[in-house]
């Protein structure tokens, strides 16, 4: 994999991201390329991990074996339109990041007979943490797939989904989830805080719980559920707290919650691909 120069096509958050993870995984800085309209996005990404700028998009894919298309869904198309001439002659492996937009749609973008892998990989990546959930069609080779999960897996966990439409409900489970335990750790936060604790050892006790137990779910062979059992001593402190959260239905806010992600994610298939 690493001979192989990646450019992405938009500098932002998620790209961030995962050219952070690629570098700390020992990917050279030297093989990653980025191209985005913000200069300042550019020059901080240079400074911080020493990959290299582009002067448009063009020219950054004219020099690439991979091409993440990192931008927002909104903006696909318009660039597909940009680069379509360009992709067409070079070829390269194009993964797309985008939430929600079909690989058919891109594929009509681009003007078709691209090698594309769709991903929905998640921030955390930036840490070698990340999660990321891939899907090829039918003519992505062997070694392209390969290739594809290559990248994805130096920043983290990799599953292959063989329906498409997964995707959404990845999108709505780790793409988004991040977001959900900082809500429940800015929650839990605040109620320590209000119950009398330092705001900084509130903050300091809920993310190193949050570390915690999500250590102990990935490397304990016990379920959440049972490790939860674990920490409930009948009669005391965790039942009470839990029997609050379980009558307030946090289950069911969950499953509205993450049936509502899947649902703009393919809202915003409809809506950005529509013929
Ligand atoms: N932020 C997240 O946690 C995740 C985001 N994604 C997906 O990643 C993609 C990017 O999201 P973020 O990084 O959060 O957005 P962002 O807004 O932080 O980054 C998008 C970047 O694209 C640049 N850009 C705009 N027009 C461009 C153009 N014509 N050519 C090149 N670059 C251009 C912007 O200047 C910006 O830096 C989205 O499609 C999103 O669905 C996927 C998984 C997780
Ligand atoms: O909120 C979003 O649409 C993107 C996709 C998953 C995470 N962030």
């Amino acid at each position: 994999m690493s001979s192989n120069t990646i450019t992405f096509i938009g500098a932002g958050n998620m790209a961030t991201s995962l050219i952070g993870g690629l570098v700390a995984d020992g990917y050279e800085p030297k093989s990653i390329i980025a191209s985005d309209p913000d200069e300042g996005k550019l020059t901080d990404l240079s400074a911080r991990f020493g990959i290299r700028q582009a002067a448009d998009n063009r020219s950054a894919i004219e020099q690439a074996d991979v091409v993440v298309l990192a931008v927002k869904p909104q903006i696909l198309e318009q660039l597909c339109a940009e680069i379509r001439e360009t992709v067409q002659q070079r070829q390269p492996l194009l993964v797309s990041i985008a939430a929600g937009i079909r690989e058919a749609d891109i594929q009509r973008w681009l003007g078709g007979d691209v090698t594309l892998v769709r991903t929905m990989p998640n921030t955390p990546a930036m840490l070698q943490s990340g999660a990321t959930v891939l899907h090829a069609g039918d003519k992505v080779s062997t070694a392209q797939r390969d290739l594809a999960e290559s990248i994805l897996r130096a920043v983290g966990l990799t599953r292959w989904v063989d329906d498409e439409a997964l995707l959404d409900t990845a999108t709505a489970l780790s793409g988004s989830g991040p977001a959900y335990f900082f809500l429940v750790m800015e929650a839990m936060e605040a109620a320590a805080i209000g119950n009398g604790l330092p705001a900084d050892t509130a903050r300091l006790l809920t993310i190193q719980t949050a570390l915690g137990a999500a250590r102990m779910a990935i490397e304990s062979s016990d379920s959440p559920a049972t490790l939860r059992q674990k920490v409930t001593s009948p009669g005391g402190t965790t039942e009470r707290a839990v029997s609050i959260l379980e009558q307030g239905n946090i289950r069911n806010l969950f499953e509205q919650a993450i049936s509502g992600a899947c649902e703009r994610s393919r809202e915003l298939s409809n809506m950005l691909g529509k013929q």
